[in-house]
């Protein structure tokens, strides 16, 4: 078992909390992407599992082994960092293999043996001879993940592996971390800001916000039901829309709403808003009967099928993607409505579990 356990760590520079109080587990050979804005705390979160920093509080078990004092060689973990120390006048094959050679665990037809495994898998069998100083910065990196895993150690850290990658380099990195992850069963943490990769690569993501985890769950969950604005914010390209709204008399009324919501009995909070996704919100270009009249107030902008735009409602605006071009044209009229099986509602910044029909 390789699950990690992260106890109530916490990192503090000075009077500055980086990490702050965090308390979770990371699955046995599962993938989890750390994913947040700049300043998060990610980086320093990882460097405390890869032993280049000491929590302030708090323990670190790899396991079942408290690792938390123990310096990076002494805990047995593969790691890939934005920029990977590799040998230029070592050639592919030899850099794959260093790892092991120092484990004399491993004998050397095996050693060879797994990096046969690890070229196959990553498709660069073909290089096997080249010298790392002919590689393009993908390519470097695909070495860079093989030797991480090569060595079969039953946790993997990547630190932003892909940021100096450039975009066709980083879809094919991604693919072969994928297939070699699936192969390997190792438990990996990826630490990311790109909701995209996290998306993509990740089993869980953690979303990270100051220092704390806002939410740990599948990328599914997180995107389809953020338990806050901040997650209904950050995940989504545009993020989901959050729409201010009023509550008197047991009903909730917002701009967006052609007639009030319920409000649920026990609902608190000085700001309270309807959240959807842009792209659950239906625009016509005729009245229909849960429909409000809106003003078409942004160009819009096809993406891959797609059209982005914004609608005023009075002072509130509303971003919204539909599939076909918008019925009218900038500052015209437009109708807009919501499923309103798909709205959530939010106090004070976080989710309140309410369904509405
Ligand atoms: N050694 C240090 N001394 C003082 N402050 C630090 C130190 N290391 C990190 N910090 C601060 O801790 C906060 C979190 O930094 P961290 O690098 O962990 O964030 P991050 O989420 O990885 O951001 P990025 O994506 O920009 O790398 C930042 O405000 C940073 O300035």
């Amino acid at each position: 078992m390789a699950e990690i356990i992260i106890e109530h760590v916490t990192k503090t520079f000075g009077a500055f909390t980086a990490v702050d109080d965090i308390d979770m587990t990371f699955e046995d050979g599962e993938v989890a992407c750390l994913l947040g804005p700049s300043g998060c705390g990610k980086t320093t979160l990882m460097r405390m599992l890869s032993g280049l920093e000491t929590p302030t509080k708090g323990r670190v078990i790899f396991g079942g082994r408290d690792v938390t004092r123990l310096p990076p060689r002494k805990r047995n973990v593969g790691m890939v960092f934005q920029y990977p120390v590799m040998y230029p006048t070592l050639s592919v094959f030899e850099n794959l293999e260093l790892p092991m050679r120092y484990d004399r665990s491993v004998a050397r037809d095996e050693r060879r043996r797994r990096v046969d495994e690890i070229l196959d898998v990553l498709d660069i069998r073909h290089l096997s001879k080249a010298f790392i100083e002919e590689l393009d910065a993908g390519t470097r990196q695909k070495v860079a993940v093989g030797r991480a895993v090569v060595r079969q150690s039953e946790i993997v850290l990547f630190d932003e592996p892909t940021t100096n990658v450039e975009v066709n380099a980083k879809l094919q990195l991604i693919r072969a971390f994928k297939t070699v992850t699936s192969r390997l069963k190792q438990t990996i943490v990826y630490v990311t800001h790109d909701q995209t990769e996290a998306m993509t690569l990740a089993d869980r993501i953690a979303l990270m916000r100051s220092g704390r985890i806002v939410q740990y769950d599948r990328p599914q969950v997180l995107y389809g039901e953020p338990t806050t604005e901040f997650g209904g914010w950050f995940l989504g390209n545009p993020g989901m829309n959050f729409v201010p709204a009023t509550v008197s008399g047991g009903t909730i009324s917002a701009p967006i709403l052609a007639r009030p919501l319920p409000a649920p009995g026990d609902l608190r909070g000085d700001r309270i808003a309807v959240g959807i996704r842009p792209e659950l919100v239906r625009m016509a270009g005729i009245a229909g009967p849960d429909s409000v009249p809106a003003k078409l107030v942004d160009q819009a902008i096809g993406i891959a099928g797609r059209y982005l735009t914004k609608a005023a409602i009075g002072d509130t605006v509303v971003k919204v993607n539909t599939k076909g071009r918008p019925p009218a044209k900038l500052g015209e009229t437009v109708h807009l409505s919501v499923p309103r099986e798909r709205l959530m509602l939010f106090a004070d910044g976080d989710r309140v579990p309410a369904r509405f029909s």
